[in-house]
């Protein structure tokens, strides 16, 4: 029982049965994986990396020797039979595989991967930041040389030198380029899978069997430089967001307890530290302005080049980029924790959920290889065997079809379109959360709109006062912004605002709640107030035909309107006013042109948005809505249409969570936005949601044109060889080539 709680404290919360644990101390015995948490007694760091975490039911672990889709179907193919795995989630581009799982002996997922040459590492979960250092090892000396070796074999054979020779090189070449092919494509074999690597195994093999040696050697090396030239444009994708970081510097001029100023390694500087910025500096970690202003350019993190002015009190980001003046700042957050930290790990870990495309490819690229093996097979076999054709003819056809049926440009090219895509938008400041929305993002038909702070400022002025009651004026505004300096409704905080203009002091309010969708009520000297809109006068049965009459001319004219409430009478009326961001005019008309349709969901009052709809050309206006109103409202959209939805509100959570899109606004420095959010926009310019539509466009049209292509260039290739002189060299060279196309077509997402 003492063995039974190490290891469960060690592996996952869950109890094991005795049973079941039994069984893997046992089997781990036998395994070969250096490092595994089921241990019997206690876990113990056998080797120098980390003791392997199942956190809750989830092991993470880095696979070096995995970076293509063609060994994550290898990898699904091996951990199928394991009891236990809930789900296998795959980040190809970090290398990373997390095993969901119910308590799955660790132990034998381990061995298994070790046994397809796929050595696990285990590692923390949030350690995955760091991974992305790993760089492909490419030997391009010994590739060189390879090369060389394989040109040499062609040319002795092409003017008929000695055939030793030519063997000699062939082999050399063969082996300093291809052993790592032979040895992939083998292990692919020997679990019923057909790779590329397979397939060109096969089409060296054969090439070596119908003595064409110095074919077989520069198939193989041509093939493997391709992949190494792949690997690198995967670390170019990879690289582009990874490189977002390197717009911090690494040090900070940080103020010491005894007054002096030292350069620190910003991973070194604490919370609360005081950092002076020079004119021209950027800003090494996120924190608040404590002496000094400046002008800030934040187009690294929000895409929005115009400088703002920040003084005292104001935020500021890392990786943004301090213009004129000179600051002091204090820290509010660690390096790793930064704002723009959190934008890199979103947009890492989106790499991620693979895109449709992708999957459709994968699955496409699963039934294409083994029909076109066969295929292969059948020009090389029956032919010859049927029909008196030449025997090394029809094989050597054979194999050159093998070579361009290698699926590899569909496969790769992929996801580093997306990866591009997703790089790209993180330049405008648009957050995508993961590949699927970016390919979604050309199919919205509707976009659902929240008013205040996403379509509006968000910042209203009081417009109008007026004493209904037999009260004091000034008593009612004393009460009124009593109870408004209480909350941070927009609309409360403009009336807390006036009275503060006005010198009037605040009251002491007990009890206070806010009333979601209507306003607050809270008790003063004893006596219970609320202040609110018409639907709380309503419920409180303090309204009347003459109030509604001037409520609803002020409604026409853009106001928002709510009432102080006592004594169940209205005692004062303030009206707000808040103004249409410039950028929302133009917005809107983009969303037009691409043909969608807009509609505004507000809490607001129906005449109120109306107003503002028409100012900014929304189609179409939904007023009073409680939050479960704009839930249902997105709901009801998404039956028959692809739904957009932006907010920046909690109001708005439930109805962003239901669209198919939902957008935050303003996400920069709020956490629970760039995290919870599809797709978060790190300022409030609502220009970034027709940006955010192109690029889904363009990556789409990059997608269909990099398949279209592909398939275009195999066909041709196909019906070449079986009707004329194709050699392998030819195949190899459009299969790289066709790689290199699209691979490149997919990286000009990134200039974007
Ligand atoms: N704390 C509050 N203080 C003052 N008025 C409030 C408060 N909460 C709600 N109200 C009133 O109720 C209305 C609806 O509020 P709600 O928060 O649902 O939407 P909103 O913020 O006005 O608009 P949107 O849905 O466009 O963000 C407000 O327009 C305001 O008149
Ligand atoms: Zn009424």
């Amino acid at each position: 029982m003492g063995e039974h709680k190490a290891h469960s404290s060690c592996c996952s919360q869950q109890p094991h049965t005795a049973h079941h644990h039994d069984e893997m101390s046992h089997e781990h015995q036998h395994t070969p994986a250096k490092h595994s948490c089921c241990h019997g007694s206690a876990p113990i760091a056998m080797t120098d990396s980390p003791i392997p975490v199942s956190n809750g039911t989830q092991a993470v672990y880095r696979i070096n020797n995995m970076d293509c889709p063609t060994e994550e179907a290898l990898i699904r193919k091996k951990l199928a039979n394991i009891k236990g795995i809930v789900e296998l989630e795959f980040n190809l581009m970090q290398r990373i595989l997390t095993v969901h799982h119910q308590q799955a002996p660790l132990a034998d997922i381990e061995a298994a991967l070790m046994a397809i040459d796929m050595a696990p590492e285990a590692i923390l979960p949030n350690e995955s930041d760091n991974v992305a250092d790993f760089r492909p090892v490419i030997k391009w000396k010994q590739l060189a040389i390879a090369g060389i070796m394989a040109l040499g074999a062609e040319i002795v054979h092409f003017m008929s030198g000695p055939a030793g020779l030519v063997l000699l090189l062939a082999i050399v070449a063969i082996l300093l380029g291809g052993l790592g092919t032979y040895k992939k494509g083998w292990i692919a074999l020997k679990n019923f899978n057909l790779n590329m690597n397979a397939l060109m195994s096969f089409a060296v093999t054969g090439a070596i069997l119908i003595g064409q040696w110095p074919e077989a050697a520069m198939v193989m090396v041509l093939f493997t430089l391709a992949e190494a030239i792949e690997a690198k444009s995967m670390d170019r994708a990879r690289n582009a967001i990874k490189n977002l970081l390197s717009l911090t510097p690494e040090t900070a001029t940080v103020l010491q307890s005894d007054g002096s100023w030292v350069e620190m390694d910003i991973k070194e500087v604490l919370i609360g530290s005081t950092i002076r910025v020079k004119p021209g500096e950027r800003i090494a970690l996120d924190g608040k302005i404590i002496a000094g202003q400046s002008t800030i350019n934040q187009a690294p993190i929000t895409g929005e080049s115009l400088p703002i002015e920040k003084m005292t009190g104001d935020t500021v980001f890392a990786g943004t980029i301090n213009e004129s003046g000179s600051f002091e700042y204090k820290v509010t957050a660690l390096a790793a924790q930064s704002t723009l930290a959190r934008i890199i790990k979103a947009v890492e870990s989106a790499q991620g959920s693979k895109a449709q495309t992708q999957r459709f490819v994968d699955r496409f690229a699963k039934v294409y290889t083994p029909i076109v093996f066969i295929i292969a097979l059948g020009i090389g076999i029956v032919p010859p065997l049927l029909f008196g054709g030449m025997w090394f003819d029809w094989i050597y056809k054979g194999l050159v079809l093998l070579v361009i049926a290698c699926p590899c440009a569909l496969v790769i090219s992929t996801p580093v379109t997306i990866v591009s895509g997703l790089a790209a938008a993180t330049r405008y400041g648009i957050l995508i959360k993961g590949g699927m929305y970016l390919e979604q993002g050309r199919k919205l038909s509707v976009l659902a709109l929240d008013k205040t702070g996403t379509i509006t400022y968000g910042k209203p002025q009081q417009t109008l006062f007026l004493a209904l009651g037999t009260l004091d004026e000034l008593e009612i505004k004393a009460i009124a912004s009593s109870l408004a300096a209480r909350s941070d409704h927009p609309v409360s905080k403009a009336i807390a605002l006036a009275a503060k203009e006005q010198n009037i002091a605040p009251l002491n309010v007990s009890n206070f709640t806010a009333v979601l969708g209507q306003g607050t009520r809270g008790e003063i000297n004893g006596a219970l107030w609320f202040l609110g809109n018409h639907r709380m006068a309503e419920e409180l049965g303090a309204c009347s035909n003459e109030l509604e009459k001037t409520i609803e001319g002020l409604e026409r004219q853009g106001n928002t309107v709510v009432m102080l409430i006592g004594n169940q009478a209205v005692q004062g009326l303030f009206a707000v006013a808040d103004t249409v961001k410039e950028t929302s005019i133009e917005a809107i008309a983009q969303l037009k042109s691409l043909g969608i349709k807009t509609i505004m969901l507000t809490g607001d009052n129906a005449h109120t948005a109306s107003v503002i709809a028409a100012q900014v050309g929304i189609d179409q206006v939904k007023g009073n809505l409680l939050p479960e109103d704009k839930l249902a409202v997105v709901s009801e959209l998404t039956t028959s249409d692809v739904v957009g939805m932006v907010g920046d509100g909690i109001n708005d959570a439930p109805a962003l969570a239901k669209a198919d899109i939902g957008f935050a606004m303003g996400a920069m420095g709020t956490d629970t936005a760039i995290e919870t959010a599809d797709v978060a926009l790190m300022d409030d310019d609502l220009c970034k949601i027709p940006q955010f539509i192109r690029l889904s466009q363009s990556t789409f049209s990059i997608l269909v044109q990099n398949i279209a292509f592909a398939l275009v260039i195999k066909t041709i290739f196909f019906v070449l060889t079986f009707l004329g002189d194709t050699t392998m060299w030819m195949a190899v060279f459009a299969d790289i080539g066709t790689s290199l196309l699209v691979v490149a077509n997919g990286l000009r997402l990134l200039k974007k």
